[in-house]
């Protein structure tokens, strides 16, 4: 079987595709890339979410990379995404694996590849990966079998993020928020740091449950409606939900919106600039809405823009001092932290920004809203054949070669990096795209009205036959 690593790591269903030979082949091939770069002497972090048999997914990989002479840094329980992130830089690793299927339902397992630099891995290192994975390597002769340290990050992670954010204006502000880890490897962690800020805080779903209850660790409102609830119940402040690995946030406000990653994203860059006074270019990718434009622009920085895939914003993080980078799907970063998405650091930001503006979210939102003007932003997802995906890959093709118009309006700008971004005079735009992590093609559309984002989608169904 081919593996293949799309948009965030190799993810396949447990048993058919996620074997532990199969893991063992990626496990290989990554200890092969780590001595080829001349990180092994370093060492690697293997974690794990709550997926069932996860931690002996790890197990497995561990061995493999032990007897590659790889010295190995393991959890005594599940860990976060973005905190093995932190744990490279902390403990100075060659790099992290994790066993991890994100948010994808409960019958997937995954691997992310996170390199020295503490983001998710770029397409050349992946690439890299994949075609080690075909040629077999075996261990340099005459390594000797590694050492296995304990990985125990999480008093200095908390360190951390008690640095990045206003403690003390979050505990003077009294706010009481529900956390919803989902079952997944986040519990613990946010919670934790919240009561440190003082936050009264409450938890639902913060045991470990391979099923996820049922459904898949995704923070979208249809999975969103427990916090919700308890929000109402409690009469808390937020509801602030993670994903199975903890690296993406979902947010619901007390008055009970659910405030989508677009929202926080602007709501943040906006925060950033006004309140803390930050100076950096802002980063998004295609896919993210133009708002965050809008406001940097406001405050005279620049956007940026990449393809889909949090590894592009990690790497403008890196390399160009973006003071923010965040995506339509919910992961974000911001300046002093690793270049990774992380929904514990997102959640506590959402929660200074309640707390510095009034005790609501929402208001704060009006109030970007009313300076920088209604956006809608809606994504619809199509499951295709593979005979219409190449239908539809050749009418793309012809969309970014020539397209003139769309729905009675002018094109002014046709965006290929990613699919194909169609960006019209009014300042609408639609973008459509083959997902890396799902069989759908995403189509994604944003103008000034609900009316008008529901004809532009209407028209790309008919004209692509979805
Ligand atoms: O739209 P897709 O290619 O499925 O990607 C959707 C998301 O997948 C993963 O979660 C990645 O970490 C994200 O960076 C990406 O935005």
């Amino acid at each position: 079987m081919r593996i293949k690593f799309g948009t965030d790591g190799w993810r396949g269903v447990i048993a058919r595709d996620f074997t532990f030979a199969n893991v063992e082949r990626v496990a290989a091939a990554i200890a092969a890339y780590l001595s080829e770069k001349s990180q092994a002497a370093r060492g690697a972090i293997v974690g794990f979410d709550n997926r069932f048999l996860a931690d002996k997914f790890a197990e497995a990989v561990a061995e493999v990379l032990l007897r590659w002479g790889i010295p190995v840094y393991f959890p005594e329980r599940s860990v976060p995404t973005p905190v093995v992130a932190f744990g490279i830089r902390h403990y100075q690793t060659g790099g992290a694996v994790v066993i991890t299927a994100s948010h994808n339902p409960p019958e997937y397992c995954g691997i992310k590849f996170i390199p020295e630099y503490a983001g998710p891995a770029l397409p050349d290192v992946t690439e890299r990966i994949e075609s080690l994975i075909e040629s077999p390597p075996s261990p340099p002769a005459g390594v000797g079998r590694a050492l296995r340290h304990p990985f125990r990050p999480q008093e200095d992670y908390f360190a951390h993020l008690l640095r990045l954010v206003e403690g003390d204006k979050i505990a003077r502000a009294s706010l009481k928020v529900v956390v919803d880890p989902m079952f997944g490897a986040g519990i613990g962690y946010l919670e934790e740091v919240l009561r440190r800020c003082g936050v009264s805080v409450v938890t639902i779903h913060d045991w470990r449950d391979p099923l996820f209850g049922g459904d898949l660790p995704d923070p979208v409102p249809s999975r969103l409606g427990e916090l919700a609830a308890k929000v109402k119940e409690t009469g808390a402040h937020l509801g602030l939900a993670l994903d199975g690995d903890a690296d993406r946030l979902g947010v619901i406000t007390g008055e009970g919106h659910f405030v989508t990653p677009n929202q926080v994203l602007s709501l943040l860059c906006y925060h950033l600039l006004s309140y803390r006074g930050w100076r950096g270019p802002v980063a998004r990718t295609v896919a993210t809405t133009h708002l965050v434009d809008r406001i940097a622009s406001a405050f005279g920085v620049a956007t940026k823009e990449t393809p889909v895939g949090f590894k592009y914003l990690g790497k403008l993080l890196r390399e160009e001092g973006c003071l923010c980078a965040g995506e339509e799907s919910g992961g974000l970063s911001i300046r002093g932290h690793v270049p990774e998405k992380d929904g514990i650091l997102a959640g506590l930001l959402v929660v200074e920004m309640t707390a510095v503006h009034g005790g609501s979210l929402w208001r704060l939102w009006e109030e970007v809203r009313e300076k920088f003007g209604e956006v809608v932003s809606q994504r619809r997802d199509y499951r295709t054949s593979a005979e219409d995906k190449e239908r539809i890959l050749r009418v793309l093709a012809s969309w970014a070669e020539s397209r003139e118009e769309l729905a009675g309006q002018k094109v002014v700008e046709r965006i290929t990096m990613d699919g194909v971004k169609l960006v019209l005079a009014d300042g609408s735009w639609v973008l459509v795209r083959a997902s890396g992590t799902e069989p759908v093609f995403r189509v994604y559309v944003e103008a000034s009205t609900e009316e008008k984002v529901d004809r532009l989608h209407e028209t790309v169904k008919a004209e692509l036959g979805l």
